[in-house]
């Protein structure tokens, strides 16, 4: 079975007994107080250089939906912000709810929102691989796009439409051309804390770049995102995937900075 899930055995309440960092003190998700988030001048705007993206294949993990991207070149990056160097983009995936009211990692001011897009990168100017960056302090860059519903977004059916061929876990499809900055809002207004991988391993690897300004999607988009299943195809309990998400974790003096 899996080594760790969302359900009552497995579920975030226990990731501690196999991942002890679960309890360290830079963990992630946290809520976000806004009014308690200094502000901090020399943080510059992000900048996002996604236009030689290369978006090679959409796969289940089992956990959620994940787009992998071609990183072995400085062809797609993040920058500035609170980063030092660039930061490579490796893959998105996608949090979500069992209902439109719950469903974020992140909290503003304790209110989730319906989903959490995170676009995750990797400082390749400092390592040689993702995998060693994955455990350094600053290995990874995060970026978290909350999604809110209301209209239909206008590109996200680009991923909506595909979902059925990646239902089961350790399902894959060629996913090629799509370019994730067709999912930003206009506004990348953020907060930025140092914080760790949201699932197992938990390494305390990540500098968050969460977003304010959510997307827009509409209830019918994302119960696309609930045809997709936790297990696999060969597999006779079959368990929606919804309700992928980790509680926000204690903030244990951290500084929350936020852009302008
Ligand atoms: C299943 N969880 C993802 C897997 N990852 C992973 C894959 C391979 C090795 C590894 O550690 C060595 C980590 S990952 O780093 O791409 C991330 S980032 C992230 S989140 N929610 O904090 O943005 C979840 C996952
Ligand atoms: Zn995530």
């Amino acid at each position: 079975g899996n080594p760790w899930g969302y359900g009552k055995q497995d579920g975030p309440s226990v990731w501690h007994k196999n991942y002890p960092v679960a309890e360290g003190d830079r963990q992630s998700p946290i809520d976000i107080v806004p009014h308690q988030a200094s502000h901090d001048p020399s943080l510059g705007p992000i900048v996002l250089n996604y236009d030689k993206c290369t978006s090679i294949k959409i796969a289940n993990n089992g956990h959620s939906v994940v787009v992998e991207f071609e990183d072995s070149d400085d062809r797609s990056v993040i920058q500035g912000g609170p980063l030092g160097n660039p930061y490579r983009l490796k893959q998105f995936h996608f949090h979500w709810g069992g209902k439109d009211c719950h469903g974020s990692e992140h909290t503003v001011a304790g209110n989730s929102y319906a989903s959490e897009l995170h676009l995750v990168h990797w400082n390749a100017v400092k390592y040689k691989t993702f995998e060693e960056a994955a455990t350094a302090p600053d290995g990874l860059a995060v970026l978290g796009i909350f999604l809110e519903t209301g209209d239909n977004h206008r590109w996200l059916h680009t991923i909506t439409d595909v979902l059925y061929t990646v239902k089961f876990k350790g399902s894959v499809t060629d996913f090629k051309g799509f370019n994730p900055k067709c999912l930003l809002p206009s506004s990348l207004h953020y907060w930025t804390y140092l914080g760790s991988l949201t699932t197992p391993p938990l390494y305390e690897s990540v500098t968050w770049i969460i977003v304010k300004d959510p997307i827009i999607v509409s209830e019918k988009q994302l119960g696309k995102f609930r045809t997709l299943v936790f297990t696999g195809e060969e597999e006779d309990q079959r368990t929606r995937m919804e309700n992928n998400f980790r509680p926000p974790q204690p903030l244990k003096g951290r500084k929350v900075r936020s852009s302008n």
